[in-house]
């Protein structure tokens, strides 16, 4: 069995909740309440670990409010790699409304000193070694510009690991220079990336061949409700996933395509199975306020109605 480690430099608490409509400069009630151990690695590891595989997880955790990781890592049992640093970990607050997309208020976290990042490349490049896949998911935290992020993915690509990136921004475009093993952008992150929004799906294609090209071998953009495409050194395939007809969160969507990604891969499905299944997980995704997989029979019916086509190869 593939040995498989998450990285999340900048974990995070999510508090999400439901309402109708966010009122500006009023007294909200929010309908709902959830409060999870999260950033984009922990939940990649989760659903990955829901889904019967095996997972280290690391990167850093504020020492001040590490309680429910630490028990989040013990009832799942993930073998806990993070660095304890100075602070808290940042709260993300997370309101969906009826009838509009999610509304984030990303609060500030723990700041990472030299001796800290330091001492976290050094560990971190020598347990990753003895995986096959590493995955590497988030933003950076402050104190941690991108040049030192790009190095120290560098080092990993290196050391021999496959190196899966679900970045955005700088993190993202300066990342890609270490030539990471998969990307998977969000379309918003590749407009990003790209300079200019994407309209038709002939653009985002184009714009995901120049971002290959970059020397990525697999290159895989999500569209939300739209699906998404898998560009490689064979082909491009594209998955429709169907639509969900009750969308209580899209938070933790990536992260379960993510992890269905590299289920696939870890289990030598093809490509076109691997992006079918995880077009699954991350439809499923949306239909939960949490991320994880709690009964993966509840996939099998999602699985059947996904539509794969393989636009060339
Ligand atoms: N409304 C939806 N219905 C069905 N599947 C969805 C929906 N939203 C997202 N997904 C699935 O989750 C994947 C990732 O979603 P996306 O929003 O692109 O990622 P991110 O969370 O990184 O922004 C999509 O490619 C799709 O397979
Ligand atoms: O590190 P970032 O980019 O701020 O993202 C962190 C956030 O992303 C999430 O992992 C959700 O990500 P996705 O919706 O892209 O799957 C949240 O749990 C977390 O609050």
């Amino acid at each position: 069995m593939a040995k498989v480690a998450t990285i999340t430099l900048n974990t995070a608490y999510d508090l999400v909740g439901r309402l109708k409509r966010i009122e500006l400069g009023e007294v909200n009630t929010v309908e709902t309440l959830g409060l999870f151990p999260a950033g984009k690695g922990i939940n990649v590891a989760k659903v990955l670990k829901d889904l019967g595989l095996p997972v280290a997880v690391g990167g850093f955790l504020g020492e001040d409010n590490q309680g429910d990781f630490k028990q989040m890592f013990q009832s799942l049992g993930l073998e806990d790699r993070f660095h304890r640093v100075a602070g808290k970990t940042r709260i993300n607050v997370k309101i969906t409304e009826t009838e509009a997309e999610v509304t984030d208020l990303n609060f500030l976290g723990y700041e990472i000193n030299p001796t800290d990042w330091q001492n976290f490349v050094a560990d971190s490049l020598d347990y990753c070694r003895h995986f096959d896949i590493v995955a590497v998911c988030g933003s950076l935290p402050r104190g941690v510009t991108p040049e030192l992020f790009a190095d120290w993915l560098q080092g990993l690509g290196q050391a021999g690991v496959k190196v899966v990136l679900d970045s955005s921004n700088a993190a993202l475009s300066e990342g890609l220079k270490a030539n990471p093993w998969l990307v998977k952008p969000n379309l918003r992150e590749l407009e990003a990336w790209a300079g200019n929004t994407l309209a038709s799906l002939e653009e985002v294609i184009a714009a995901a061949k120049k971002l290959k090209a970059q020397g990525i071998a697999n290159v895989i953009i999500s569209m939300g409700a739209k699906g998404s495409l898998w560009l490689n050194d064979a082909s491009i395939v594209r998955a429709q996933p169907p639509q969900c007809e009750n969308v209580v969160s899209t938070v933790g969507a990536g992260d379960s395509m993510v992890a269905g990604l590299i289920y696939g891969l870890t289990h030598h499905l093809s490509q076109q199975d691997t992006l079918a299944f995880a077009s699954a997980v991350s439809a499923f995704a949306v239909s939960q306020s949490n991320v994880g997989v709690s009964d993966s029979q509840l996939l099998a019916p999602i699985l059947e109605q996904v539509k794969i086509t393989t636009i060339e190869g």
